[in-house]
């Protein structure tokens, strides 16, 4: 158990106007503290009674009016934190609920540091390190597919299945060490090609659930999808009809965007960071040829490439490198109501083998069709089955040491190593699944964890 003696305040709610703003106490004074400023609507009021809302004002020591209120007590060791907790439910101003926190201070709370709150319910056994992440990921979800994966992790199911990993390594590294103190005992003696069965199949199921990182990163964080092609292809026009807003400059003149834009958009659920470039052409002018390096690094990195063409004039050469050197990449022939029917460039390969999306951004003809097509692409690529267990970059940082550990362990068995080297290798796979869940700790990994969070939470 945590033996926290001070109390700590913070505004709970995010800044800014609202109909109400929560301040909230933690500690072993929360109580006491809240007592000192609460005046109770109701005569004969003694005492917060745990869990009721009672009504009342706020005020100081000289009876100044602060703020009319409702205040909760939630006693330790069953509140959010583990301990005893108030939360003053006062109007949503800053001001008001400064000098509430202000108030709180005078009467012996200390402010707490961002994520405090939220570690001690982690120190107090109120939840484990991965659930603690899941409330940070929860609040900055962008989508309601993030909402989801978020809450599977809130309620302990990535915890649980470290949990699983976990047990089937300590059961090797048991039999492990018997082994290991007992080499004549027959047996007991666990075979070496057990053993690495065991490990393999614990390596395994712990890179699948590493893996699930990457697939993920696309419903956290947005699509990475970038408008690329020659200039004057009309990619800003796409970027514009996308949006539904007049967001880059459209010109006839070719090489109108230089730096790259980036705006974010939810198509069907899915967000998507959708980034405009400059286009791709040979250039003597410096500024120009640093914004086309710009798109090439943005290139690069792309989940999807929208490689936009005139169909009128047809692809050039830089737009033939682009196709032939890109996997994901979507063809988009632009500009459709200046061609009759379909342009011949696209009976020539390797064009008439893409898949193709003709539409006109200028009219936002076929723009619908695109976007579905986005989707449709990046969530084949990208889409974690619902349900499941998404690890963040600490968590999947842990995952990947712990079977690179595993791997050289299996290496290291099959090349004829004793027992109780090899075991050095389970244990510290062990410790990493171990730190995943906070079961194993240090200041470090407890700093990384809470001093992200902000202050109140
Ligand atoms: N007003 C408010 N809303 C909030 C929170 C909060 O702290 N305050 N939370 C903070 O992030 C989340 C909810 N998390 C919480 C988790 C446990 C308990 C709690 O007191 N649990 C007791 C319940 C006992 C009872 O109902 O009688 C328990 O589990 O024993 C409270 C909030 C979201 N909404
Ligand atoms: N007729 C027609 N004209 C279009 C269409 N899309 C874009 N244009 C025109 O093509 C010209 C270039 O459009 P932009 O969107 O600026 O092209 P860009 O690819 O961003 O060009 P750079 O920024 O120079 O690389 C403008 O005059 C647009 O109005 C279309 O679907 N049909
Ligand atoms: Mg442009």
């Amino acid at each position: 158990m945590n033996t926290n003696s001070d109390t700590i305040v913070a505004i709970a709610t995010p800044p800014g106007q609202g109909a109400i703003g929560i301040v909230r106490l933690s500690g072993p004074a929360a109580g006491e503290i809240a007592r000192g400023l609460f005046h109770s609507s109701r005569p004969g009021f003694t005492a917060f009674k745990p869990y009721h809302l009672h009504h009342g004002q706020l005020r100081d020591p000289e009876g100044n009016f602060l703020d009319e209120v409702l205040a909760a007590f939630m006693p330790g060791p069953g509140s959010f934190t583990g301990e005893d907790v108030v939360e003053l439910q006062c109007h949503g101003g800053g001001a008001v609920l400064r000098r509430v926190v202000e108030e709180c201070l005078e009467h012996g709370a200390r402010l707490a540091a961002p994520g405090e709150f939220s570690k001690r319910a982690f120190l107090n056994s109120r939840m484990d390190l991965t659930q603690a992440e899941a409330i940070m990921e929860l609040v900055g979800a962008p989508t309601a597919v993030a909402v989801g994966l978020a809450g599977s992790k809130l309620e302990g199911l990535l915890a649980r299945r470290i949990g699983e990993l976990r047990a089937g390594l300590e059961s090797l590294r048991v039999q492990l060490c018997v082994a290991v103190d007992f080499p004549e005992d027959e047996v007991e003696c666990l075979a070496p090609e057990d053993l690495a069965r065991g490990v393999a199949e614990v390596c395994e199921a712990m890179t699948e659930l590493a893996d699930n990182y990457d697939r993920g990163r696309c419903w956290r964080d947005g699509a990475l999808v970038v408008l690329a092609g020659q200039v004057n292809a009309g990619k800003s026009s796409l970027m514009n009809a996308i949006l539904g807003i007049n967001r880059a400059i459209v010109t006839d003149i070719p090489g109108t965007t230089r730096d790259y834009l980036e705006e974010s958009v939810q198509i069907d659920g899915l967000p998507v960071r959708l980034v405009d470039t400059a286009g791709l052409r040979a250039s003597l002018d410096s500024v120009e040829l640093l914004g086309i390096e710009r798109s090439r690094e943005l290139l690069g990195r792309a989940d999807l490439v929208l490689l936009v063409i005139d169909s009128e004039l047809g692809p050039g050469a830089e737009d033939l490198d682009l196709a032939l050197n890109t996997d994901n990449l979507l063809v988009v022939a632009n500009k459709m109501d200046l061609v009759g029917g379909e342009p011949a460039w696209l009976d020539e390969s390797p064009w008439s083998e893409r898949e193709l999306c003709p539409l006109s951004a200028k009219h936002g003809h076929g723009v619908s069709d695109l976007l579905a097509a986005i989707r449709r692409i990046v969530a084949a690529t990208g889409a974690p089955e619902s349900g499941a267990l998404v690890p963040n970059l600490r968590q999947h940082t842990a995952l990947v040491r712990a079977s690179e550990e595993l791997a050289q362990m299996l290496d290291e068995l099959a090349g004829g190593l004793p027992y109780d080297i090899l075991s050095v290798r389970l244990d510290t796979a062990c410790v990493l699944l171990a730190e995943i869940t906070g079961e194993i700790s240090s200041q470090e990994v407890l700093s990384a964890v809470f001093d992200g969070f902000c202050i109140g939470k």
